[in-house]
């Protein structure tokens, strides 16, 4: 598919009862956003339009809901509760995820942004889903696909990378369904993102063990002896061109993300991305680093998918000091990446 324009991009609103209506409004206050992509908002005008009312009171930098597109799925207002998710904000974030999916898959746009959604109110509106990547990848027919956090350091401006093997399951399952082929299959997914999205072509990519200090040899756990050091030893045969660093003990291996991020990546030499085997293994030292910056991107599907990293925040919804920054990256991230994989002409260097 050859973009004859600008990127276009839907904009999903996430869950009516917490930040993304706020978050989504202040980013598309950003002139740049505007100028670079054609975007399209999927949520209900009047909610959009009360969100504008309320905290243009608190805020100034939110966009007017009557200045750019929207495609209107209405709710029962009096049914949503800020600052509480239950079955009605569920059935609403939904429909929007799936109306911005469906469009996708018919060409009207490239890209997805999604603000958050919660998945306790889904199941509240009977959707079984673990998350919103399960949805788009069950709907695109996507067998593998992945959860990676991109996020560009303020300070040093380096580019730091995590995917995660596993996501949202009981940390009591992890060490079950982590097998060397999920772990074949997250890699060889992450080494093509890296290549084709990413445009790094010989990456360089640090793995880390599930135990502490790497089970010490068995004796604070075995996964590392009964299978993974064999699978990584397999993994750097069958990859000549990508120099794996691995199996690294989980601790340590942000040592160097931190440095790079903080204080100076060209000395530290991290690596381009970082292959963490389960959730909060991954996603503590990305929100301890990136919060603000990190993207959650969906690699392997036929389009382009990113998200602000953090939830809906029901805490603060409606108080108008909800923090912009994440979703403006997700959406900067989805227009870069969608020019980069749809736009034939297109040779710009990637800032991500
Ligand atoms: N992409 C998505 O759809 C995501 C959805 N979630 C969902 O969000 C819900 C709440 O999850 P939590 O663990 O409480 O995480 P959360 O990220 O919503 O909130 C954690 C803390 O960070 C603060 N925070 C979050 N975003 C902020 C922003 N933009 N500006 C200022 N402060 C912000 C909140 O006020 C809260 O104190 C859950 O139902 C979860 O499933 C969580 C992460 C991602
Ligand atoms: N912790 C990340 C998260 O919850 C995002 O999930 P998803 O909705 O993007 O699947």
């Amino acid at each position: 598919m050859e973009l004859k324009k600008r990127p276009k991009i839907a904009i999903a609103t996430g869950d009516p009862a917490g930040i993304g209506p706020e978050i989504v409004l202040s980013a598309l206050a950003d002139s740049k956003i505007k100028e670079n992509c054609d975007f399209t908002v999927i949520g209900t005008r009047t909610l959009l339009e009360k969100t504008f009312t309320q905290l243009r009171q608190t805020r100034t930098d939110l966009c007017e809901p009557d200045s750019f597109p929207i495609i209107d799925l209405p709710t029962s207002l009096t049914q949503i509760s800020l600052g509480q998710g239950n079955a009605a904000s569920g059935e609403a974030s939904y429909q929007y995820l799936e109306t911005a999916i469906n469009l996708t898959l018919e060409g009207t746009f490239q890209g997805i942004v999604t603000a958050p959604i919660a998945k306790s109110a889904w199941k509240a509106a009977g959707y079984n889903y673990p998350g919103q990547t399960e949805v788009l990848a069950e709907k695109s027919q996507t067998k593998q696909y992945g959860m990676i956090f991109v996020g560009k350091s303020p300070y040093t401006g380096w580019i730091l990378r995590t995917l995660l093997a596993t996501t949202h399951i009981p940390l009591n399952q992890v060490s079950q369904v982590l097998t060397p082929e999920l772990m074949t299959q997250k890699l060889e997914l992450l080494i093509r993102s890296l290549q084709t999205d990413f445009g790094i072509k010989n990456p360089q990519i640090a793995i880390a063990s599930l135990n502490p200090h790497s089970g010490e040899q068995g004796q604070i756990g075995t996964e590392e002896i009964d299978w993974m050091n064999s699978w990584f030893l397999e993994q750097q045969k069958n990859y000549p061109q990508v120099n794996l660093k691995g199996l690294i003990p989980p601790d340590t291996m942000w040592v160097t993300p931190g440095v790079a991020w903080y204080r100076d990546f060209v000395n530290s030499k991290p690596a381009d991305a970082y292959l963490a085997l389960y959730h909060d293994q991954g996603l503590i030292p990305v929100k301890l680093m990136a919060f603000d910056e990190a993207v959650n991107t969906t690699i392997g599907l036929p389009f382009i998918r990113t998200s602000p990293d953090h939830g809906t925040a029901f805490d603060i919804a409606g108080k108008g000091i909800a923090r912009n920054a994440s979703m403006k990256a997700a959406i900067n991230l989805c227009v870069e990446l969608t020019e980069k994989r749809f736009n034939q002409s297109y040779s710009g260097a990637l800032s991500y």
